[in-house]
């Protein structure tokens, strides 16, 4: 009874996207107005290389660069909300809603990153900043870099506050992989816009293939247990850059970090029981273990939201950072650090997650399996169709 009403609730939901008619002149309009200030050469830069595109990077993309030049020029957004048949106004305005209060330079530095990208993945005639060892790839859902001895990933689904999709899952167990292999010291995840990442993408659940809903909580679990295994296993020092609110699964890694930064906008919520879900990521066992387990209950069992001083207090976040000078402050540490040696920085961690990595594969296990069971019932499948037909959210 919960699918067909699932089904139907999605039947109502999905209409034709706007956005196929968005075009890109529309976007390059806006970039190419001259940059305020002669201190925004990068910025300047960017908005020349996205002229030079040879192909459409897709209207996706382009609501992308749309939002990050707004919010770059002119901060958060200012402006009415258009109406609702007034479709392309309304999809560049959420785009740039989306930002939040995503201060000017970090859009600033979005936008160059994702042009960055761009021009990789897309054959730009130009050519990258010379000097640097600045790295793009074709990801989908993902901007990946590399810089200074610092490979980022960075969820790049900023208006649908970075919710993980199957898609978005591959890549980034794909961009781990290629972190561990490359010539970076360290490794960082963080998320663009104004949201860390609001955990699993709830339509996940709606893509029901020929074998039913156990076919589908069976490869859910199987992709959960690879993907949280790449975290387990990866080799380097992996730090997250948390810039925003984190749901669901984004805090529960969050244990298998080896360092969490965090600005003071940051929440951290994993409301499992809301959800009708139970703990993934290590979580069950990670967090009582770092933070008590009566503090862990809180939070996994009841749904408890953690400011980041509260996360800092709990030993889950390792510094709290003012939002203003958040992006400065980290990244100058992440760069003091990624200059220490490769190797002994990989063998340090070696020795300390080796004492774990048994346990934390069996407790990863356990998790996937019970979770496959909790999709399939009717306090899963009811959250979900409340949160997709707009009944509810966190
Ligand atoms: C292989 C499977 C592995 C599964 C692992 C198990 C993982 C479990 C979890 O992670 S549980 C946590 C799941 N997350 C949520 O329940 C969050 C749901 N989202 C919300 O409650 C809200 O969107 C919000 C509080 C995060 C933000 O609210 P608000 O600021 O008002 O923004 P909007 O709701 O308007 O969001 C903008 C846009 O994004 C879409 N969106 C946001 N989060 C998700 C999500 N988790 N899944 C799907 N879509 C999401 C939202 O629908 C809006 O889309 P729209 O513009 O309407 O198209």
């Amino acid at each position: 009874v919960a699918m067909a009403h699932l089904a139907w609730r999605l039947a109502q939901r999905w209409c034709p996207s706007s956005l196929q008619v968005i075009s890109f002149p529309v976007v390059q309009l806006h970039l190419n107005r001259t940059a305020m200030r002669a201190s925004q050469k990068d910025f300047e830069n960017a908005m020349n290389q996205v002229k030079l595109l040879k192909k459409d990077p897709g209207n996706e993309v382009k609501l992308k660069l749309y939002s990050l030049y707004k919010q770059a020029t002119e901060g958060p957004c200012n402006v009415p909300k258009p109406g609702v048949f007034d479709l392309i106004n309304k999809a560049k305005w959420d785009a740039w809603n989306a930002l939040g209060s995503l201060p000017k330079e970090t859009a600033r530095q979005n936008y160059v990153d994702l042009v960055s990208s761009l021009s990789s993945s897309l054959e730009s005639s130009s050519q990258v900043e010379p000097g640097t060892d600045r790295k793009s790839t074709g990801y989908e859902t993902l901007m990946v870099t590399s810089e200074d001895g610092i490979t980022k990933i960075m969820l790049n689904r900023p208006t649908k506050k970075n919710a993980l999709n199957v898609e978005m899952y591959h890549e980034i167990m794909h961009a781990l992989k290629a972190a561990s292999k490359d010539d970076s010291a360290i490794t960082v995840l963080t998320g663009n816009g104004d949201y860390y990442s609001s955990g699993n993408d709830l339509t996940n659940f709606t893509d029901i293939p020929p074998g039913g809903v156990e076919e589908k909580a069976k490869n859910g679990a199987i992709l959960l247990r690879e993907f949280v295994g790449c975290f387990i296993d990866f080799p380097k020092p992996l730090i997250a850059v948390v810039n925003g609110p984190a749901v669901g699964i984004s805090v529960t890694l969050l244990g298998l970090f080896d360092a969490v930064y965090a600005s003071d906008r940051a929440t951290f919520h994993t409301p499992f029981s809301h959800l009708g879900q139970s703990p993934e990521g290590c979580s069950s066992y990670t967090f009582p273990k770092i933070m008590s387990p009566a503090k862990a209950t809180e939070m996994l069992v009841f749904g408890k939201k953690l400011t980041a001083g509260e996360a800092c207090a709990q030993g889950l976040v390792t510094e709290v950072f003012p939002d203003r000078t958040f992006q400065k402050e980290v990244w100058t540490r992440l760069k003091a650090f990624a200059k220490l040696p490769p190797n002994a920085m990989r063998i340090s961690k070696e020795i300390i997650r080796n004492r774990e990595k048994e346990k934390l594969h069996a407790v990863n296990a356990e998790e996937c399996s019970v979770l496959q069971g909790r999709w399939l019932s009717d306090e899963c499948m009811n959250a979900v169709v409340n949160f997709l037909s707009r009944k509810s959210k966190l």
